[in-house]
């Protein structure tokens, strides 16, 4: 018996496809589909390495334009009118189709579309408690072929107001059918079972008028007593352009090929559908029974992939909404990007208000498109895990911080206004001796405010912003410190202009030592080469800014390159005054003015840390003085504003964490290596 190897597999079937799509007697649906099936291929093999991302972008975008241009090919002989054709002639005969149109049709081979998304949502709560009926077409909770999708986008699409009688647009409605704009919980409530035989007249598209056509939808009542609903859907002829949009892989409003090749570009086709739905929901003709899915079902490598991407994507999407700024500046364009969407400069987001709002360098098209290919060079030794590592776990998170919330340090932020926030904003201006420098250390006494900057600098400067501990380099990725390093300054290349924030930077650069340990001696090495790199080259605008408040154990040789070494003081009087009022303004408060004072006075030695541990302390007094038996029951109202007493009594229990040894040492390193004033 003949047996090949996965590879040679892969290449019989890529020159089948060759085959199908160079083939003059294919129709455009056959070929349309061999193009998707390359597209899934490329996806897939690259996720399996068994490509090269190079090679898998230019391949993908090879595939996305050919199948771009049939599905937007008005030509009945070449364009997609046979897809049109096939599906009312599927809606028409409700199984009779052809194996082909039932492989290419398969939800496996769908792209991402918000509304199968929402019914694969829907189908995963609901898969478990479902019957497998005997002959079902479309099964309620269960997820709907494309061919299905598709013969009730034709009915329920954006159009079905146009021509739908207002009951039964309503009932239609309650259906939930997808491309109805349903969201996903009206489709769960539809998906409760009513006793009700309902027959359906819903129009399909690209037909002449007065024809009808019934697709025949079964459906199964959850709890065993089977449901049979009929939707006879008369046709009416909206033209082709009706049909492209309701049958298109792609989601609403992606009508053209612009759209879609954008679509396509978003990343947001790595987000396919997971087989192992399909495959249960393919299932259904044959069985009555339950699916018992409390038994641990298997799974081939392919489909575990595919659920090991999907959840991934959905990770990111999450992180994505707690980003600075509300925008998650991500290696694709603020949104999962997976291993196939383009790179995307970091700030060139065009819509947004937040994003409007802070400076931001907008490259021009022309650099956009030699940023994307240029990445795929710097990228191409990196791997990719740890580029989604440095995607999911180094890029910004958090939620904004202004310049206005740091109190004091007015010099520093001053200066890294005029290093950091001015060159992104007009890099035109900042060249050659005006160049800004490539790194700064904000070194001080702890809790000074030197990671709130850092934060700042995040949320104010509109560049890429990388934040790392230095400790989770040594510890988090141990072994692979030195890799990370390396591939935290190529993505950061990959996305300027960028920042790379590193706190508690003397651990990663403290002096070479004799007891020191063989890995994070090579992580420091790696770290000082790359930070050279990044310092000297006069193209790549990557900022890195260090945090420490150890600066006396950093290494003289990264010292040096972390030109402009600001120091981070204690906060002032003004500036410890400036805190306590910006507490108090989010408390119920009656300090009087003179009383502020006071507590201003009485602070001095507090660094911001202690200042803030003060006010949560003195916030504690309203509640302390409640007897213990009222804290159950009494209301917010009742509770007493914080008053000067509470802070006489925080007094007692909070004191300065600085010692003003300490304190010396930080003053006598800013005189000899500090760059303050
Ligand atoms: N200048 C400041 N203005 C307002 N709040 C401050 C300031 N400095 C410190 N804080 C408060 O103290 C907290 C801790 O500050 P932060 O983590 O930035 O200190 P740090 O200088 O990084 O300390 P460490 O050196 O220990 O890392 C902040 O979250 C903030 O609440
Ligand atoms: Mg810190």
């Amino acid at each position: 018996m003949e047996t090949s190897s996965p590879r040679s597999v892969h290449l019989g079937e890529w020159q089948k496809n060759y085959f199908v799509v160079t083939s003059s007697t294919c129709t455009p649906g056959e070929k349309a589909d061999a193009y998707r099936e390359q597209i899934l291929r490329i996806q897939y093999e690259c996720a399996n390495s068994e490509i090269s991302q190079v090679c898998a972008t230019k391949l993908f975008k090879r595939y996305t334009e050919k199948y771009s241009a049939i599905i937007d090919s008005d030509n009945v002989e070449t364009g997609l009118n046979n897809y049109a054709k096939s599906i009312l002639a599927l809606a028409g005969s409700q199984q009779a189709d052809s194996d082909k149109w039932q492989s290419g049709l398969s939800i496996n081979n769908v792209f991402k579309m918000s509304k199968v998304q929402e019914m694969m949502q829907a189908g995963k709560k609901w898969k478990e408690s479902l019957l497998k009926p005997a002959d079902a077409s479309v099964v309620i909770g269960k997820e709907p072929t494309v061919s299905e999708l598709s013969k009730l986008n034709a009915c329920g699409g954006s159009g079905e107001g146009d021509f739908l009688p207002s009951s039964v647009h309503d009932r239609h409605r309650t259906q939930a059918i997808p491309g109805s704009s349903l969201g996903h919980s009206k489709f769960q409530s539809a998906l409760l079972p009513t006793a009700t035989n309902t027959t359906k007249t819903c129009p399909t598209s690209s037909t002449p008028l007065g024809e009808s056509a019934t697709a025949t939808f079964h459906t199964t009542q959850l709890f065993g007593n089977t449901k049979k609903e009929t939707h006879s859907f008369p046709k009416t002829n909206t033209g082709p352009n009706t049909s492209l949009s309701s049958l298109s892989c792609f989601p609403s409003g992606c009508e053209n090929s612009r759209e879609r090749k954008a679509f396509y570009g978003s990343g947001t086709i790595d987000m396919l559908p997971d087989p192992i739905l399909s495959k249960a929901s393919s299932k259904t003709e044959d069985s009555d029974q339950r699916e018992d899915n409390s038994l641990p079902t298997f799974k081939t490598a392919k489909e575990q992939l595919w659920a090991d991407q999907k959840k991934k994507c959905h990770q990111s999407q999450h992180v994505s909404k707690s980003s600075y700024g509300g925008v998650k500046k991500s290696l694709g364009a603020g949104k999962s990007r997976g291993i196939f969407g383009k790179f995307v400069p970091p700030v060139s987001k065009e819509d947004g208000d937040e994003q409007n709002e802070r400076v931001k360098y907008k490259p021009t098209r022309a650099e956009s498109t030699e940023t994307a290919h240029a990445i795929d060079d710097r990228l191409k030794n990196v791997e990719p895990r740890m580029i989604e590592l440095i995607t999911n776990e180094i890029m910004d998170h958090g939620p904004p911080v202004h310049w206005e919330d740091i109190a004091g340090v007015e010099y520093a932020k001053a200066t890294i206004k005029e290093i950091v926030v001015w060159p992104m904003m007009r890099p035109d201006i900042f060249t050659g001796l005006r160049g800004p420098p490539k790194g700064i250390l904000l070194f001080g006494p702890p809790g000074t405010g030197k990671t709130l900057i850092g934060k700042c600098i995040a949320s104010q400067s509109g560049a890429t912003f990388f934040s790392i501990s230095a400790s989770s380099l040594t510890s988090k990725w141990v072994g692979e410190g030195e890799k990370m390093v390396r591939a935290l300054f190529a993505v950061a290349r990959c996305q300027q202009p960028a920042v790379i924030f590193i706190d508690e930077i003397d651990s990663l650069l403290s002096q070479r030592g004799d007891g020191e340990h063989e890995s994070s001696r090579r992580i420091k090495t790696e770290f000082l080469v790359q930070l050279d790199g990044a310092t000297t080259s006069s193209e790549d605008r990557i900022l890195v800014v260090g945090a420490t408040n150890r600066p006396q154990e950093i290494d003289e040789a990264a010292r040096r390159r972390l030109v402009k070494r600001l120091y981070i003081p204690l906060p002032e009087a003004s500036a410890r005054k400036q805190i306590v009022v910006n507490l108090m303004s989010k408390e119920l408060c009656c300090l009087r003015d003179e009383e502020i004072e006071l507590v201003v006075q009485q602070s001095d030695g507090f660094s911001g840390a202690d200042m803030t541990q003060l006010c949560r302390e003195a916030s504690l007094g309203p509640i302390r003085s409640l007897h213990t038996a009222d804290i159950a029951t009494i209301s917010p109202d009742q509770v007493r504003p914080i008053a000067y007493i509470d802070f006489e009594n925080a007094f007692r229990t909070v004191r300065p964490s600085v010692s003003p040894k300490d304190l010396e040492l930080y003053e006598n390193w800013n005189k000899t290596f500090g760059c303050g004033k």
